[in-house]
């Protein structure tokens, strides 16, 4: 480690945001098989949406012109046209095409009747036309111009983003590839489950969560197991997936303890960027690279863990696919009670969403903090309280920054 290596959250994650410069080198996917990840190219329309004149209701298609001064009109029924038709005659004075939404609009008719409004009698049909009734067309390009931009390089392909490149016809687009993370246990305590426990030994419940928050992030994961805490052992391991991988994700072994291996592994075969950063908890968190391959060492303390990974792990991911590392910055809600300011360091606190069933303002309520080693409240929380360090009590309705517990591919 260097003097001025990191030693704050926010420096940890603006060292990141340089660390890691270049994104992973993007790949053209089939739009079918890019959902959930990173777009790498800006997204320009090449056509209109919609592509065509189509009706917003069910009804009657008309004239204006046909329309009489007190708002009726009785015309003949010439055509009727269901969404998905393909060639539309031309309506002329005097006639109305019965028509669906969605479906187009024929050339000289300008506005839809709703048939609320209608009363058909054999192949006519008496129209009252209110004063101010809206045309009911959506017309060409509406939604969608061509040439305009529509998405970035660095947005999430999600469903909606999904459903606007599917309407744009696009058969492939260019993105960065889901990451791919190995993720190692380390401790000789440590059991899978299922399996049998003996006494002193707990079951390896890092591993499970923190895959499963890599995957919530959008990335690819590789189970690396349980590592004993022996250096050899685990250094094996961390090499092997270093070869083939973007990111090492190791849990345990991170603090000081005599079996606490991870930095001096680190130290020894790459070079360890920082370690132990001004917040709790998560404070032994270390970056830094083991053959190239960047390295996130986590505590083995789980709420420490899933903190670590929440704020230093996601801003790892966010640069790997071409994002920026602090999104914006953290969301921001006013606490439900005061609390005890920090000294000197961040608290990470666990927090619930409130709803308020008058309609007033959704407020955060701070769970217990029950120590680091626990998982019942983090398995009730909605979203992690970063507490900035000061003097002053935070008041109730302060506001203060969070983020989601469980992040579904948003950064
Ligand atoms: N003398 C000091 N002791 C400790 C310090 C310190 O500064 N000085 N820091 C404390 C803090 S803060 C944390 S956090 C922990 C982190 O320790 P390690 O990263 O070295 O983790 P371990 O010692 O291996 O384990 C800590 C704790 O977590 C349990 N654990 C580990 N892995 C898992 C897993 N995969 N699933 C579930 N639970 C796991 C482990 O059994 C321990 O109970 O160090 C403090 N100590
Ligand atoms: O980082 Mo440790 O979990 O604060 O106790």
């Amino acid at each position: 480690m260097t003097e001025d290596a990191p030693k704050s959250l926010q420096d940890a994650r603006a060292f990141i945001a340089g660390y890691i410069e270049t994104p992973l080198p993007a790949v053209r996917m089939a739009l079918s098989a890019a959902f959930g990840h990173v777009l790498a190219e800006d997204i320009v329309a090449s056509v209109f949406l919609p592509r065509f004149d189509n009706a917003a209701m069910d009804g009657f298609a008309i004239r204006s012109g046909d329309i009489g001064p007190d708002g009726a009109a009785v015309l003949r029924i010439a055509q009727t046209i269901t969404a998905g038709e393909a060639t539309v005659p031309e309506l002329r004075a005097g006639e109305a095409a019965r028509i669906t939404t969605g479906a187009p609009v024929p050339p000289g008719a300008d506005r839809i009747v709703v048939q609320e409004a209608a009363a058909v009698d054999g192949d006519t049909v008496r129209l009252l036309v209110q004063a101010g009734a809206r045309p009911h067309i959506r017309h060409v390009g509406e939604d969608v111009s061509r040439g305009d931009t529509l998405l970035r390089a660095g947005m999430r392909i999600g469903p909606a983003q999904m459903a606007l490149l599917t309407a744009l016809g696009l058969r492939s687009v260019l993105v960065a590839p889901r990451p791919k993370v190995a993720v190692l246990s380390t401790g000789d305590e440590l059991v899978e489950n299922p399996g049998a426990l003996a006494a002193g030994q707990i079951f390896d419940t890092n591993r499970p969560m923190l895959s499963h928050m890599l995957l919530a992030a959008g990335a690819e994961v590789t189970d690396l197991g349980i590592a004993r805490d022996d250096p050899e052992a685990i250094l094996a391991r961390l090499v092997e997936a270093a070869a083939d991988h973007d990111l090492l994700l190791s849990s345990g072994g991170a603090s000081v303890g005599f079996a606490d291996h991870l930095t001096k592994i680190v130290a020894r075969r790459g070079f360890l960027e920082f370690w132990k950063l001004d917040m709790r908890p998560g404070k032994p968190i270390g970056f830094g690279d083991i053959d190239d391959c960047p390295i996130l060492l986590l505590p083995g303390n789980p709420l420490a863990a899933a903190v670590g990974f929440a704020l230093v792990g996601r801003a790892i991911l966010a640069r790997l696919e071409g994002r920026p590392a602090n999104d914006g910055g953290f969301l921001r809600l006013p606490v439900d009670r005061p609390l005890a300011r920090p000294v000197g360091r961040i608290d990470v606190r666990l927090g619930r969403f409130r709803f308020d069933p008058q309609g007033g303002a959704t407020t955060v309520e701070p769970l217990p903090h029950a120590g680091s080693a626990g998982l019942r409240f983090l398995a009730l929380a909605d979203v992690m309280i970063l507490l900035q360090p000061g003097e002053a009590e935070i008041g109730a309705g302060e506001l203060v920054d969070i983020l989601p517990v469980w992040q579904g591919f948003a950064g």
